[in-house]
């Protein structure tokens, strides 16, 4: 099944209907009006999540910023929402293909979002299914619709005495992709789309990249690449060091890039694209005088709030780095470019069906702006690293090729600077890593890097 686009009909049943809940209001201590609470945060979240997904297009991450729920909820009710609502999306395909033979007609799309829900919670996270089937019954009433309660309660139920078996036969890696991503990801070289696929299929575990000094913290398991990994679902603000600013979070593979930057100790050098930080954090780790500019105000915050954390001192400017001009010529620049992030599935599944193809238009030519402006940065001789958290071949190699006409020679990566992931040299001197990388470790997060150097 294909996501309907953003200007399908609209579905009769309301979810803000207050028809049959939400459930709860409690009153806080002190003035003001009281924020309405949930009998089942984690549902009703998850529940806005995947509309939100599916019939706007719209990030996972910005319904859980907005919701009024999540908003009130407490860290761990947030925490299974994303779980429940990221497990559902990263299994989209598969769980359509399961519900559809139950289901005679097709049923407006917040049922279709409630039985993906339900069917997530029997199929791949071991709810119980009297849980399952319970609280998505309860979660339709709550949001109006109770007329679809009884179907809900019929196909959910046959999904659970099917069980496991039903899975049997299906084609998941290709069910879970979008057929346009699949072909495009198939340039990456025979059986790579399929590998992909393969590693999208669990969640990420979570990477650190730890400062020099900094105590690895238990369970930890050191990478070749030099990163920390522990298990998905590990609670990062729960680490002991965490506050003190012993590490950041950041993937195995998005160290790379500012690493194969090779900034020295007083170099002058720039961060494009800064927020959240962690590329601005390496940079800066390294001794080198480091601009970070972000050009929105809201990521800006975070960035600047991480930095703080690790105490780092660090130049943030809050611009938009296609217009924005150094004082004085630079010695690097590091361009971690916008890009459509199929690279980060692993941890934003809704990345796959809200980006279409025609979206990559508008973000290659951000990133041919950005490397031209980034080339008028640098001095004769500065070196650039451009890096995208894509798979699309777009927004990688079609874009380190068109670099060239502003003045930028390729400056390739040796075989020795990637000793500890030499699958991921290709044969022009670029990094390209995917999430089928890694699969007995967990895998790893998508990237393309390629590196310049300013002709004079
Ligand atoms: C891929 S993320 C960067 C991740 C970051 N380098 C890190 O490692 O944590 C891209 C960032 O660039 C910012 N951005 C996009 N276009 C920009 C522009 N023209 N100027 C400055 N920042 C921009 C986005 O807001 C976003 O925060």
């Amino acid at each position: 099944m294909n996501i309907p686009s953003s200007d399908a009909p609209k579905p009769k049943h309301s979810p803000r209907s207050r028809k049959g809940g939400p459930s709860k209001s409690h009153n806080r201590k002190g003035s003001g009006p009281a924020p309405l609470m949930s009998a089942d945060p984690t549902r009703d979240i998850a529940f806005d999540i995947v509309r939100g997904v599916i019939e706007n297009r719209r990030m996972l991450e910005t319904t859980l910023s907005r919701s009024p729920e999540a908003k009130v909820a407490d860290a761990r009710d947030r925490a299974a929402a994303h779980r429940l609502a990221a497990s559902a999306l990263r299994h989209f395909g598969t769980l359509s293909a399961v519900l559809e033979p139950f289901l005679r007609k097709e049923p407006p799309e917040p049922v279709r979002a409630a039985l993906l829900l339900g069917a997530a919670q029997l199929l791949f996270l071991e709810t119980p299914p009297h849980a399952a089937v319970g609280t998505t019954v309860d979660l339709m009433r709550r949001r109006g619709l109770a007329p679809f309660a009884g179907l809900a309660n019929a196909v959910l139920r046959k999904i659970a005495n099917g069980g496991p078996a039903l899975l049997e036969g299906l084609d998941q890696d290709r069910l879970d992709v979008p057929p346009w991503l699949w072909s495009s990801w198939k340039a990456l070289g025979p059986g790579v789309a399929r590998a992909i696929a393969r590693g999208l299929e669990h969640e990420a575990p979570l990477d650190l990249t730890m400062r020099t000094d900094a105590e690895i913290p238990e369970g930890g398991e050191i990478l070749p690449t030099g990163s920390v990994r522990l298990p998905a679902g590990t609670r990062v603000v729960e680490l002991p060091g965490f506050e003190d600013g012993a590490f950041w979070v950041q993937d195995a593979a998005a160290t790379l890039p500012a690493r194969l930057l090779a900034v020295k100790p007083g170099e002058q050098v720039a961060d494009l694209c800064a927020a959240p930080g962690g590329k601005t954090a390496q940079l800066a780790s390294a001794g080198a005088q480091v601009t970070a500019l972000e050009r929105d105000p809201g990521r800006m915050e975070r960035l600047q709030e991480n930095l703080t954390r690790l105490k780092l001192d660090v130049t943030t400017v809050c611009a938009d780095a296609a217009a924005w001009q150094p004082e004085a010529p630079l010695d690097a620049i590091l361009l971690d470019a916008p890009c459509s992030a199929t690279g980060t599935a692993r941890r934003h599944p809704d990345a796959l069906w809200i980006k279409r193809p025609r979206d990559l238009a508008g973000l290659t030519e951000a990133q041919d702006s950005l490397l031209a402006a980034a080339a008028r940065m640098l001095k004769p001789g500065g070196r650039l690293v451009y890096a995208v958290c894509s798979l699309q071949q777009e927004e990688g190699p079609e874009r380190a090729r068109a670099a060239e006409k502003y003045g930028l020679k390729p400056d390739p990566i040796r075989p020795d600077e990637l000793a500890d992931l030499p699958e991921a040299l290709t044969a022009e001197g670029w990094l390209r890593t995917h999430p089928g990388m890694w699969p007995e470790r967990g895998g790893m997060d998508g990237f393309f890097a390629a590196r310049f150097v300013k002709t004079a």
